[in-house]
């Protein structure tokens, strides 16, 4: 059945990662989906896993959408946004690239220029899922990838309150939490908890191009958790980077302060004062990090992990999931770790603190092996 509240069929342009993934949610949420990619084989692929029905390219033959979600790059996303104003009278669009002001500016623009009229900008809303992959393309779609994140809406004051609720409905039948925010506020704050966090991991994985493998060999987590982003499409990030340059680069200058400041006292670390300032950059980070909010935008709250040993073999993660559900402990988190040179793997199951000990004991009951 379909969902309330959003006008179908819903066409979704662009069927990369984020598009299937879309895709993939509002299918298993009952909305009829139409697919669209200038790649056919991406296209193919977005269709053959079930994330909707090819869009005929007859345009005669085509079912009229009631809202259109732009899933492009984002350097091609506004012209896409505009093709579809005008091309799709009366479908809500929406958009959903990492980079909201330069969208709107392209469509006020038109505005202006006369490609489009008043009330067809009003059925334009952009908007961001804070969700993603470091992989690109409908392969590495997944339908729950919206689940407990934030989704921006960016609405203006003349945005149609049609194009506001269908794009909030289709942030919430997929699990996300609907953050109302203007395209100025948006692009200053995913300079700094998305674009610097994404240049930062590339800029420390950078270093590691020539290390030697004996010492990659010796690679923890401390590594993987600060480089898991490093694997990030550039074609991508050079969009989104070079369109959000202003707001990124008033973080890079403090970047820089600290930096300096760090090179300065590190010439020098037995010198009176700089063991003090050291502590000092630690513990900046700590109330940074500490302010960090949880699951479901709740306020931060550490977890407790129990790792348990797991061959690298199949259905051993899902047999270990099996023991934690008749537990009866709620997993908050998961991750898989490998150590190299080991055909075993770890499987870090975050659970709430109180419920640590009793999985724990739960899991070494049944044979597995807890660390
Ligand atoms: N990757 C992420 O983690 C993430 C998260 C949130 C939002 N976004 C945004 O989502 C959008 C898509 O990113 P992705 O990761 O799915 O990229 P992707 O590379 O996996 O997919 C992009 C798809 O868009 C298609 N495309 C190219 N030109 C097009 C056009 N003119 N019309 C329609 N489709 C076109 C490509 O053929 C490709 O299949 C981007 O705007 C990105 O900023 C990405
Ligand atoms: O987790 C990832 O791999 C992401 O790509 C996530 C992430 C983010 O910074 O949170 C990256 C860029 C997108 O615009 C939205 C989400």
């Amino acid at each position: 059945m379909a969902p309330r509240g959003i006008p179908e069929p819903v066409l979704i342009r662009g069927t990369g990662l984020l598009g299937t993934s879309i895709g993939l949610g509002l299918r298993s949420a009952g909305a009829d989906t139409y697919l669209s990619d200038p790649s056919p084989s991406a296209q193919a692929v977005a269709v053959d896993i079930g994330a909707g029905q090819a869009f005929p390219g007859d345009l005669t033959a085509a079912p009229s959408p009631g809202v259109v979600v732009v899933a492009a790059p984002p350097d091609v996303a506004g012209q896409v946004v505009i093709d579809s104003l005008v091309r799709f009278p009366g479908a809500v669009v929406l958009d959903i690239a990492s980079v909201k002001g330069a969208i709107r500016r392209e469509v006020d623009a038109a505005v202006v220029g006369g490609t489009l009229t008043p009330a067809q900008a009003a059925r334009y809303v952009g908007t961001h899922p804070m969700a993603g992959r470091e992989r690109s393309g409908p392969v590495a779609a997944r339908g729950a990838l919206f689940t407990a994140a934030p989704w921006v809406v960016c609405a203006k004051g003349d945005t149609s309150p049609e194009a506001v609720s269908a794009a909030e409905e289709i942030a919430r039948v997929l699990g996300a939490t609907v953050h109302r925010m203007s395209a100025e506020d948006h692009d200053a704050s995913v300079a700094l908890i998305s674009h610097l966090p994404q240049i930062a991991a590339s800029l420390v994985s950078s270093r590691l191009q020539e290390t030697p493998a004996q010492s990659l060999a010796l690679s923890g987590n401390g590594l993987r958790d600060t480089t898991r982003i490093a694997a990030s499409d550039p074609q991508l990030w050079v969009q989104i980077l070079a369109a959000n340059a202003p707001d990124i680069l008033q973080i890079l200058y403090g970047v820089r302060e600290d930096l300096d400041r760090l090179i300065t006292t590190m010439e020098e670390p037995l010198a009176p004062g700089a063991r003090l300032d050291i502590a000092q950059l630690i513990a900046e980070g700590n109330a940074g990090h500490a302010r960090i909010p949880g699951k479901h935008g709740a306020p931060p709250q550490a977890f407790a992990v129990v790792t348990v040993i797991v061959d690298d073999t199949p259905g051993q993660i899902s047999a270990v999931l099996q023991d934690v559900g008749e537990a009866g402990v709620n997993v908050e988190d998961l991750r898989m770790d490998h150590s190299a040179g080991h055909e075993v793997g770890m499987l870090e199951i975050s659970v709430l603190p109180g419920r640590k000990q009793d999985l724990t004991d739960a899991l070494t009951a049944q044979g597995w092996k807890v660390v």
